[in-house]
């Protein structure tokens, strides 16, 4: 297990260009296997969960060239699929969350699939339910063994179907989009995720031959097609490290410009920091962040409190209000972070009270943060990061704290942020990896 060993409070200021999209990357990846032409995807993050899903596919039987740390091709030819009953597999695969999202192509190129209990941040409980809905209604039959954890879907025959999602999943989305493709008939997905994630994963799926309708909306419209070749694609920044970058820069004072941001993808995300008091202009392509001395939050038209809560796109992305939170505790003003969609990811706030923060924790999914308006900073504190997200929100905290400050388990940040060290540390951050 490694550490960051921060020495703060650091201000930083220069140039910061945002990685690809970490979440986009599971999925294109995970698209490869419906084709036996070979894919080329650019803007790969270098993270350890995209790094176990190319290791992952590259077992199965997907031959891989790397052309630099960020650009690889894949083809996959061959999938061997007995491979997916060996414990090598189960490891692999429930090393994160993504790689569920293997059984959509699986099941509509080779007729079955199987999948043992997924990884990912242990934010609450995180239900399948809706893939496997959605592989039934295709005509696949589902088993489950509950002592074992695994799943197994399988089909003589697919058939086209209209479907109405139990919720607008992202991985579930996905999933089911991908069997359709290759599915005959015509599938209709209602309730579908529609961030831009997913309209990316059917933008390659069209050039690669599928017939998708309705892109961007939360009715996918599929016409299954017999087979589909290669393209080349390239990945959008990530969306929640633009984020996080916009709340770093505004906790620590520092004056930062994320380039090629791709801003026309953000979604609520600038209003809801503006929502904060944050200043960001949008230059083009990029984000400038001036260095404030203060922001304030706002509160409502009616005057009430400030309320900020994720919702399924195109409402806020609920990854990234572990950092709304943590920027709050040094703005003007109190807000009420609302987490509706995980149970479990408030629960860090306790090592932000360690480090003098004022929240109250009002059950699990709502924290009430009162900002200290850079009044009294936060101290230098030793903790562990429970999760992606908090983990970075806790990197942040201890950029702005007086003092030293050690993150243990930061394999957890490195799943989802590509050398954070060394990116912050070149604009002006002190943060050691022991
Ligand atoms: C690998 C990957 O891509 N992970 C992302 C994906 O996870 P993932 O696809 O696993 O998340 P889902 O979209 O399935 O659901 C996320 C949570 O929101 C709840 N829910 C979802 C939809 C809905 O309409 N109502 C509702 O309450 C679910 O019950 C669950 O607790 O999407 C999540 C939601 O953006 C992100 O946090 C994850 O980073
Ligand atoms: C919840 C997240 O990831 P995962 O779904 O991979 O656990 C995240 O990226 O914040």
């Amino acid at each position: 297990m490694s550490s960051f060993e921060i020495t703060g409070p650091c201000r930083m200021s220069g140039e910061i260009i945002p990685q690809g999209a970490k979440n986009e990357a599971l999925q294109v990846i995970c698209a490869t296997l419906l084709t036996s032409e070979k894919v080329v995807i650019d803007n790969i993050p270098d993270i350890l969960d995209v790094n176990h899903l190319i290791r992952l596919l590259e077992e199965m039987g997907v031959e891989i060239d790397r052309f630099s740390p960020n650009k690889y091709a894949f083809r996959a030819g061959n999938i061997d699929l007995e491979y997916l009953q060996t414990k090598e597999f189960r490891k692999r695969a429930s090393s994160l969350r993504g790689s569920i999202m293997i059984m959509g192509p699986l099941l509509a190129r080779y007729g079955k699939a199987y999948f043992p209990k997924p990884g990912g941040d242990k934010i609450g409980r995180r239900r399948l339910d809706t893939h496997f809905f959605g592989f039934e209604k295709l005509g696949a039959r589902f088993e489950f063994k509950p002592d074992e954890i695994f799943y197994t879907v399988h089909a003589e025959e697919l058939k086209g179907a209209h479907m109405l999602l139990d919720e607008a999943s992202v991985t579930g989305t996905a999933n089911v989009l991908m069997a359709a493709v290759l599915t005959p008939g015509t599938t209709t997905i209602y309730n579908a995720a529609c961030e831009p994630y997913i309209q990316q994963l059917c933008k390659m799926l069209t050039r690669m031959g599928a017939d998708i309708s309705g892109i961007g909306s939360n009715l996918l419209i599929i016409n299954g097609v017999e087979v589909l070749k290669g393209c080349e694609h390239r990945i959008l920044p990530d969306m929640i490290e633009v984020g996080s970058f916009i709340g770093m820069a505004a906790m620590t004072q520092s004056e930062i410009t994320i380039k090629n941001a791709a801003p026309a993808e953000l979604g609520l995300i600038p209003l809801a920091f503006s929502r904060m008091g944050i200043n960001l202009e949008i230059r083009g392509e990029d984000i400038y962040i001036p260095a404030q001395a203060q922001y304030e939050i706002e509160t409502f038209i009616d005057g009430s409190i400030m309320t900020i809560a994720d919702a399924p796109w195109p409402g806020l992305t609920p990854d990234l209000l572990s950092v709304f939170l943590v920027v709050a505790t040094q703005a003007k003003g109190s807000v009420l972070i609302h987490q509706k969609m995980f149970e479990s990811r408030l629960f860090f706030v306790d090592k932000l009270i360690d480090m003098g923060a004022s929240i109250i924790l009002c059950d699990p999914h709502r924290a009430t943060v009162i900002g200290h308006n850079h009044g009294n900073s936060l101290r230098g504190s030793v903790m562990t990061s429970p999760d992606i997200r908090a983990g970075v929100a806790l990197l942040i905290a201890a950029l702005s704290a007086k003092g030293k400050s050690v993150i243990h388990n930061i394999e957890q940040i490195d799943r989802g942020y590509q050398n954070i060290d060394e990116r912050l540390n070149q604009i002006g951050a002190s943060i050691r990896r022991v």
